[in-house]
């Protein structure tokens, strides 16, 4: 079973939380692979190989960064073809506002993946209260649902929200757990799967 995480990152930040998520899934999964957006387009296969697409760009004016669209437009053949039609989708975006849309960017991403037919795994993780209804820092710090969000300088290497790069970690675990149960006895996938595989993408 294989899950590859494909992210774009211009400034480092969003390749950081892929990295993370990765270590995550690794504890649960041996086959992870990272690959950056625009090696992820010369990689076909190995996107095809794969149980699980975990899509990761940073928040760009309130939207997925131009470079990783460019990934998402160069999969019209994939797509034509629903050749990942049933593969598990998960999505992730780092920005430098608390706020800052990012949800929209998970929202491009789930889009994105609902058009290829994919099954979305949303982060899974609720955040934590005290008894004055005061949220936490634990883990889903940003209280997001669709996908993670994580928060980081605009420039230094640093993520402000405590628990996001753990929270990153645990989506992994998630993402990886998942794959495992739900693929693993799918004798219907894998033959799937090799069809799929034998035909030009
Ligand atoms: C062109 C551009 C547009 C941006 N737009 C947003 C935005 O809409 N919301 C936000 O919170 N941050 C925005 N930012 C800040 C980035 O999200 C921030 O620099 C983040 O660290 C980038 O992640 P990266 O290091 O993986 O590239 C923008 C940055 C750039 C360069």
């Amino acid at each position: 079973m294989k899950v590859a995480i494909i992210y774009h990152s211009g400034f480092g930040h969003t390749k950081i939380v892929a990295e993370r998520i990765a270590e995550g899934a690794r504890k649960k999964l041996k086959d992870v692979i990272l690959l950056d957006s625009k090696m992820a387009i010369q990689q076909p296969k190995l996107l095809l190989e794969s149980d699980t697409l975990v899509f990761g760009s940073p928040t760009y004016f309130g939207n997925v960064s131009a470079e990783f669209k460019l990934f998402m437009e160069s999969t019209g053949g994939a797509w034509a073809n629903q050749l990942w039609k049933d593969k598990l989708a998960a999505g992730f975006t780092n920005s430098s506002s608390t706020n800052g849309d990012k949800l929209n960017t998970l929202t491009s991403l789930s889009i994105f993946a609902a058009q290829h037919g994919m099954l979305w795994i949303p982060l899974g993780i609720m955040p934590k209260y005290d008894s004055a209804g005061k949220q936490l820092p634990e883990p889903n710090g940003m209280a997001s649902y669709l996908g993670l969000m994580t928060l980081s300088s605009n420039s230094h290497e640093e993520f402000f929200e405590p628990e996001d790069l753990h929270t990153a970690e645990l989506f992994g675990q998630r993402i990886a757990e998942l794959t495992r149960q739900l693929k693993s006895k799918s004798k219907e996938y894998t033959e799937k799967k090799n069809l799929l595989t034998t035909k030009t993408i």
